[in-house]
């Protein structure tokens, strides 16, 4: 056993489960009229409701054991002072300095941070604003109409996410598009429509060495000098963003036109720095300081308030009874908000490259199970598609359902119809309906007899399903920073109490390896004999068949 599945909190947590077993949550409600108080919190005017969950007071209160035994207060402190936590790249972890928005001074390696941070910071806004306002323009001087974000990973899914999620502030600005998948359909698709004159490539990569980022970059390079055919024009048409001046410039950008980053910014973790830059063009700087605002009020939040009280430690810990105890393999995110559409793809490489760990900081493997699968679907499409699967599948899926008061786009009936299945949805998965309910509505229906109970089985719904609800006023980009943050350091929180580095990402090197020596093979004649016998057989097919 590790030192954490034999540490007393652990075990305590385990007895527990065994005495929860059969803990229904329905009867809990019924019980305790407080339960709704006792299990909600709010955050400026986001409420998190977290009473629909198999947990009781105790629970709660070794869970929290837990957090304690694993020292939670102190790797919060750890991260925000700048230590390097990342230990297997060496590295400070300070996203929470991109989004510092006081005048607390951040320190790596004993230097301020906070001045080069505010510096980028300004020189986003001189760039937004002459790009938003018309004053820099193209070779040819036409003003930019489309903004092209090139980058992939934390290059791209945070800036796709952010812009989507904010679309109602982006009319004044450019539209901004983007490209990250390698297959030329990508990029031939967003090019298509595409004036060469009034387009701004942005090459965002942290390395400035992704294959896909660098073949997608070249491409459009190509395409603009195809049509402008002067070199001169990639200057007015090209900006990076990158922690790789030499890269940058090896490729062919003017530093002067490059936006830096740092090595103690995640590339999963980036979008709050240059790398929101497609952000910033889309809805303007004054809006990206205000996503900015919102995830400075969660990192605040989560860096004083106790444990009891923390949002992000209460999501961190509700996770991890469902993963460790309860054995749940996914968790769902569900936004009933079709803006919110990219945010659960967001989080899978925010959870998933974080927590998908198999070794402990120390290199030892682990002895339970770490990040869940993330996936999920806004409301209400999911519901008429896998919601089957979690109210009467045979898995507990612990699920958290997002949604906004206010309505980004007025129209009769829509929001309030939309709200009435996010309330439904967690309402029926938690109680269900037993199967004297399910007889009472099929003799109500008119059935009995052998017909009624041929039915009987396939309408019982077992509830008792754990889900959290995230209710807030609207969707603005205060909000929204919030919403990132409090999500970020749910997975900083189970990190830690898994005792893995949430900050590396080994995992993504074999295949990238392998894919570069298979790339020649692809290129030369003859059959392939170097792999084992399925790899050997499929590059051979696909050489016979583009023959
Ligand atoms: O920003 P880049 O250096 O181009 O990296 C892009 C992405 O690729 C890598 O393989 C990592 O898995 C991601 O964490 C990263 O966000």
């Amino acid at each position: 056993m590790t030192e954490l599945t034999r540490s007393p909190a652990w075990q305590a947590l385990n007895a527990h489960y065994e005495a929860m077993r059969d803990f229904q949550m329905r009867e809990a409600f019924e019980a305790d009229p407080q339960r709704f108080e006792k299990f909600s919190l709010r955050l400026g005017d986001i409420l998190l409701d977290y009473s629909k969950n198999r947990i009781t007071e105790q629970t709660l209160k070794l869970l929290m054991d837990l957090a304690r035994e694993r020292g939670l207060p102190a790797w919060v402190e750890r991260m925000f002072a700048g230590e390097h936590i990342n230990v297997t790249e060496d590295r400070a972890v300070l996203h929470i300095a991109l989004r510092n928005r006081g005048n607390r001074p951040v320190e790596v390696d004993g230097e301020d941070v906070m001045p080069a941070v505010k510096a980028v910071l300004e020189r986003m806004r001189r760039f937004t604003d002459s790009v938003r306002g018309g004053d820099w323009r193209g070779h040819t001087g036409e003003p930019i109409r489309d903004v092209v974000n090139i980058g992939i990973g934390g290059s791209d899914l945070g800036p796709l996410m952010v812009t989507e999620a904010l679309k109602p502030w982006t009319r004044e600005g450019p539209q901004v598009h983007f490209v990250s998948n390698v297959d030329g359909s990508h990029i031939a698709e967003t090019l298509r429509p595409l004036r060469p004159e009034t387009t701004l490539f942005v090459i965002a990569s942290k390395t400035f060495t992704t294959q896909e980022t660098l073949t997608n970059a070249r491409t459009a390079r190509a395409w603009l000098l195809e049509q402008l055919s002067d070199e001169s024009a990639v200057a007015r048409h090209f900006v990076a963003v990158s922690t790789n001046a030499d890269k940058v410039a090896e490729f062919g950008i003017d530093t002067a036109h490059m936006f830096g980053f740092w090595d103690w910014v995640g590339g999963r973790y980036s979008l709050w720095s240059a790398i929101g830059l497609p952000i910033a063009l889309a809805i303007g700087m004054e809006r990206f300081e205000e996503l900015l605002d919102g995830a400075h009020a969660m990192d605040e939040h989560f860096r004083t308030a106790p444990l009891e009280t923390n949002l992000p430690v209460i999501l961190g810990l509700l996770g991890i009874w469902y993963i460790n105890f309860f054995g749940a393999e996914t968790h769902a995110i569900l936004p009933y908000d079709q803006y919110l559409h990219r945010f659960p793809a967001y989080f899978q490489q925010g959870d998933m490259e974080s927590n998908g760990k198999r070794v402990n900081r120390d290199g030892e493997p682990v002895d339970h199970a770490t990040g869940p699968v993330i996936w999920g679907e806004p409301g209400t499409n999911g519901q008429h598609a896998f919601y089957q699967l979690i109210h009467q599948g045979t898995r507990l899926i612990p699920a958290d359902f997002l949604a906004a008061a206010e309505p980004a786009n007025p129209l009769g009936a829509h929001h309030r119809i939309l709200l009435s299945n996010f309330f439904a949805q967690t309402e029926a998965l938690m109680c269900g309906r037993s199967e004297a309910e399910a007889r009472a509505e099929l003799e109500a229906q008119g059935l009995s007899g052998e017909a009624l109970e041929r039915l009987l089985p396939h309408k019982v719904f077992p509830g008792n399903r754990p889900t959290n609800s995230l209710l807030y006023r609207r969707l603005d980009p205060r909000t929204l920073g919030s919403l990132i943050a409090l999500y970020e350091h749910k997975i900083f929180v189970q990190g830690v109490v898994w005792n893995i580095n949430s900050f590396d990402q080994w995992g993504v090197e074999l295949g990238k390896q392998l894919a570069s020596a298979i790339l020649p093979e692809l290129e030369a004649d003859g059959a392939v004999t170097a792999h084992d016998a399925s790899t050997n057989g499929l590059i051979n097919y696909y050489k016979q068949l583009c023959s």
